[in-house]
């Protein structure tokens, strides 16, 4: 017998002893059944109709023993068991909407890396134990590095481990447009229920939702219904909680309220990595070389949507070039990318060495302190020798001693290696002389 059951029956025996008449208690009583608890509303049902009659002028007095039993303000509904199961299977019915997830978008082809580790990371915690820990989940970053792929491999996860939890994938802009309909087709109770019913609620793009007043009141009551029934509700949002503008305040410190995590622009090995995951899933029969991947994603890496659409693109102009080729180069790709890469607008900077270093990192999506630290990850390094050897070259009568000076007091025999270093690659390595070519180009 569980807890429901258990204060159901204790509640009886009270009432039991309190009533004068036990006949009527055995004819009446004996039947009732608790079925569910919906936030404050108990649903009790008797057999027949007859009881039902016989029950109700009793009721007032039995949610008085109940709330005093259980320290709550529960109203108690009656219902004959032929109305309960007919209204159970029209919300049954109900359930059966589309959860409107990808069944693309997984954690399988979700490329983790430095950028967005966390916030994969707490979407399959998420998924692996919707509603336990991290409710609400709110995944905020700028346009097209994942936030969507994430909320639907959420999706897809709870549903291949059990696929009767009752997930639904919906942007706030749909969610809205949904209300809306509802009020004008009277249909507000099952849009309502049906919110009420989720176990995963994945809500994309929140930020649309700031100014829809009216929807953001019946938003704020389904999410509190939700979050009391330890149910899972993730959000995405191109900015964080506190950076919503127009958006109600009392919204804010919900979504505050769980955990908040970031994804970032991936950096260049990351990049790097997805680009390679597409060209699996595109099934591409053909080498695309190294220093192509490189290319892309040194040039291409605002987002990953603009990662997969230079990809894209390379793959197109493969197809269509009359010319038989039997690998995609360097050549080739810079064949392909010829107008975009052309028609970039350059903005010249002033020399300085503080400026081919904020080049130097933008161009690596890395910041300068990292550039100045003694960080030796690969990527970093390579940004540092390059700005060396920029500096080197490009200020007039620089010393090594003052430019070691400029990178947090390195020694000038450093300084020297890197840009020695710095000289041979270039003179072998088309993709990294280009690089270097692309900073140049920026500079002067
Ligand atoms: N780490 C990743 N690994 C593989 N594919 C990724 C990764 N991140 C993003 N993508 C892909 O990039 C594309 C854009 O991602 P998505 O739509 O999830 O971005 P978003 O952050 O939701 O963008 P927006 O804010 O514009 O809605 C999708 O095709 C997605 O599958």
């Amino acid at each position: 017998m569980n807890n429901l059951d258990t204060d159901w029956q204790k509640t009886l025996n009270i009432f039991k002893n309190q009533i004068d008449d036990k006949i009527i208690f055995d004819s009446f009583f004996t039947t009732l059944q608790v079925k569910d608890i919906i936030d404050s509303d108990v649903t009790i049902t008797v057999d027949t109709q007859w009881s039902l009659d016989g029950v109700s002028p009793y009721l007032e007095k039995l949610e008085e023993i109940y709330n005093t039993l259980t320290s709550g303000h529960y109203q108690l509904h009656l219902e004959t068991e032929d109305e309960y199961n007919k209204s159970i299977q029209q919300k049954n019915d109900l359930m059966l909407f589309n959860d409107n997830l990808n069944s693309d978008l997984k954690f399988e082809n979700f490329v983790v890396g430095n950028s967005n580790r966390i916030a994969q990371n707490a979407s399959l915690a998420v998924a692996m134990k919707p509603g336990i820990s991290y409710s609400p989940l709110f995944i905020h970053s700028n346009s097209g590095l994942g936030k969507t792929h994430l909320l639907n491999a959420i999706g897809n996860y709870a549903k291949s481990k059990d696929p009767f939890t009752k997930v639904l994938f919906t942007t706030s802009e749909n969610f809205v447009n949904e209300y809306i309909q509802s009020l004008s087709n009277h249909t507000i109770d099952e849009f309502n229920y049906k919110y009420r019913h989720i176990d995963i609620l994945l809500i994309d793009d929140i930020q649309f939702m700031a100014t829809k007043e009216s929807s953001s009141e019946i938003f704020f009551n389904i999410f509190n219904s939700l979050i009391s029934n330890k149910k899972q509700i993730v959000i995405t949002s191109d900015k964080p909680p506190r950076d919503l503008r127009g958006m109600e305040s009392r919204l804010v410190s919900r979504f505050a309220s769980g955990l908040t995590v970031s994804i970032d622009t991936p950096e260049f090995e990351t990049s790097k990595a997805i680009l390679r995951k597409k060209i699996e899933i595109e099934n591409v029969d053909y080498p695309i070389t190294e220093e192509v991947l490189d290319f892309i994603a040194s040039h291409f890496n605002t987002d990953v949507r603009e990662l997969e659409g230079s990809l894209k693109r390379l793959l197109f102009y493969k197809l269509i070039c009359e010319e038989k080729r039997d690998c995609i180069d360097l050549n080739f790709a810079l064949e392909a990318f010829s107008d975009t890469y052309k028609n970039q607008p350059i903005q010249k900077k002033e020399l300085t060495v503080s400026n081919i270093k904020k080049c130097v990192a933008d161009y690596y999506n890395l910041t300068v302190s990292q550039i100045n630290s003694k960080s030796r990850t690969s990527n970093i390094i390579v940004a540092r020798h390059i700005s060396m050897y920029l500096v080197r070259e490009l200020i007039k009568d620089i010393s090594f001693i003052q430019i070691g000076h400029e990178f947090g007091g390195r020694d000038h025999s450093t300084v020297m290696k890197a840009c020695d270093k710095v000289q041979k690659k270039l003179e072998k390595d088309l993709n990294y002389r280009q690089a270097i070519d692309d900073i140049k180009n920026k500079l002067v």
